[in-house]
């Protein structure tokens, strides 16, 4: 048993894993001549965020590992590929791409609260259902 904490104590955590994933992409409705409108590629930052009450005998959420196994498949499927080919991501936008994987995780991770994507080191979104 955690027994530092009081069962009348507000225990609402946030968890989260990082991931990585190299890709290439171009965004089809930007202005002609806008350079993200020529195929260029990042390596796409995406931080997956659970929010829960802890477990009051394990002490957690949600085992680390356990999460990393939910959302490895996707991150993989998104690996070095070539987004706009991926059914859903014809315009991968950091937008389009959050929801993406968040309806894709849903299922799995009833828990998830956020999915935060970062394009470049300035740039990215976060998108929480
Ligand atoms: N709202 C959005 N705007 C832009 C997106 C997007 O997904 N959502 N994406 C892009 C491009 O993919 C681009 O590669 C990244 O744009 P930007 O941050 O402008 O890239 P820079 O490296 O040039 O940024 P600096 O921080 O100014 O160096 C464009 N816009
Ligand atoms: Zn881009």
């Amino acid at each position: 048993m955690f027994s530092l904490m009081n069962k009348n104590t507000a225990l609402t955590t946030t968890l989260f894993k990082d991931f990585t994933f190299e890709s290439a992409h171009y965004l089809p409705y930007v202005p002609a001549g806008h350079k993200c409108g020529r195929i260029h590629g990042h390596s796409f930052r995406v931080r997956i965020e659970l929010t829960a009450k802890i477990d009051l005998y394990t002490g957690w959420i949600m085992d680390f590992a356990e999460l990393k196994a939910v959302c490895q498949p996707i991150i993989e499927q998104l690996d070095h590929s070539y987004l706009n080919k991926i059914p859903g991501l014809e315009n991968p936008t950091s937008e389009v791409l959050a929801q993406w994987i968040w309806q894709r995780l849903l299922p799995n991770l009833p828990l998830l609260s956020a999915v935060y994507i970062k394009e470049t080191c300035n740039s990215g979104c976060v998108y929480r259902g």
